[in-house]
């Protein structure tokens, strides 16, 4: 990619796109094309078309996508599976006609079997039936990842479709119903320490556990890849991006109480679903290829605390997002 290469960031204003313009700008890229949700509505097809005629854009991160997290995603499935099948097939279909070099489709790690050995390897995909909270939304994205395929094989195209596992950081959603778990207990912490609570409500039973990488690496990691990935047609290839590293969420409450200093109690409301019980990701193949991840758990929550306390992004979370 040259430094003036026409760069479409899709989802700029979010927590992974927002990260990917960031680096990219640290890299010296002048030609970002980004719209917002309101200037360019991905479900319409029409409006992606035009979009793409007027800004030809050479390379594509799709990071938009209707996210949210376990809540949302039992209580809004519909919306999970329509607005995210709309989004990637009308840029998927358009990155093909309007001749993109190169296109980088974020799925997620939910696509995987509830049941699959841990650390899940690439080739696990559809060998078991998935987490049911999220069932919707991994359909949704397993055909992105065929699309990117099929339109490799059939039109040589240079779609990549990678599968992240849970991220944090700046800008991400601290909505208490739709976030995923960390922002939303960084958030409830906070709260707590502020107003004096006795407790912070933790949802489920505390027992499952995850893998969280920090935004920036999965930046660097969808950076990396839009380099130095050459996509052979006939192959189905995918990358999980992660650290290799779980945790309990029991211990990841503990670590953002003892983060942002919260001397209350933990309680559990088992109302809430658990979800799956692990979904630690196989990162051999990036590994292989030469790329880690740079930030630790604790670093990576202490910054994120950092930036959510600094003026304005408390305030902005509050109202825009959260
Ligand atoms: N966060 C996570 O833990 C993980 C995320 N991913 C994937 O990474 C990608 C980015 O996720 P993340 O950054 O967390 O999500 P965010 O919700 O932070 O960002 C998504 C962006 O997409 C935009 N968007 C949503 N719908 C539309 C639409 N119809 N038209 C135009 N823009 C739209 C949003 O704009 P607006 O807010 O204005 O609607 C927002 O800027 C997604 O594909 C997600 O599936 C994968 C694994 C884990
Ligand atoms: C990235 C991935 O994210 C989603 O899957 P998930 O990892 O299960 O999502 P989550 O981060 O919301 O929860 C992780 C765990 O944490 C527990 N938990 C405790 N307390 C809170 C809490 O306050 N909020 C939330 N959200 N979870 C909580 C919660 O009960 C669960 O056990 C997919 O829908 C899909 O979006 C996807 O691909």
């Amino acid at each position: 990619m040259n430094k003036n290469a026409r760069i479409y960031v899709a989802g700029h204003r979010g927590l992974v796109g927002s990260a990917i313009v960031r680096r990219l700008k640290t890299e010296g890229y002048t030609h970002l094309i980004t719209r917002t949700h309101s200037e360019l509505d991905l479900t319409d097809p029409k409006a992606v078309t035009h979009f793409f005629s007027i800004e030809k854009p050479e390379f594509v991160f799709l990071a938009a996508a209707k996210v949210g997290g376990i809540l949302a995603n039992q209580t809004y499935p519909a919306e999970f599976i329509h607005q995210n099948l709309m989004i990637q097939t009308n840029v998927i279909h358009s990155s093909y006609v309007h001749g993109v070099k190169k296109l980088l489709f974020l799925g997620s790690s939910c696509i995987y079997p509830k049941m699959a050995p841990q650390p899940i390897k690439e080739e696990y995909l559809m060998t078991g039936p998935f987490e049911p909270t999220n069932s919707a939304y991994a359909v949704a994205k397993i055909a992105g990842i065929e699309m990117c395929w099929a339109y490799n094989r059939q039109y040589g195209t240079h779609f990549i479709p990678v599968m992240p596992t849970n991220l944090y950081g700046p800008n991400d959603n601290f909505d208490l119903e739709t976030a995923h778990v960390v922002p939303a207990l960084i958030r409830k912490f906070h709260e707590a320490k502020e107003a004096n609570y006795d407790s912070v409500i933790i949802w489920g039973t505390g027992n499952p556990k995850r893998e969280f990488l920090h935004v920036d690496d999965m930046a660097d990691a969808s950076y990396f890849l839009m380099k130095h990935t050459i996509i052979t047609n006939d192959k189905k290839v995918l990358f999980n991006i992660g650290t290799g590293i779980d945790i309990s969420i029991k211990e990841l409450a503990e670590t953002i109480r003892d983060t942002v200093g919260y001397t209350g109690k933990i309680s559990y409301d088992e109302s809430k679903p658990d979800g799956t019980t692990r979904k630690l990701l196989d990162v051999e193949r990036l590994k292989t290829m030469g790329w880690r991840h740079k930030t630790s758990l604790k670093n990576g929550i202490q910054a994120t605390y950092k930036w959510y306390t600094t003026p304005p992004n408390n305030t902005y979370v509050q109202t825009i997002k959260g």
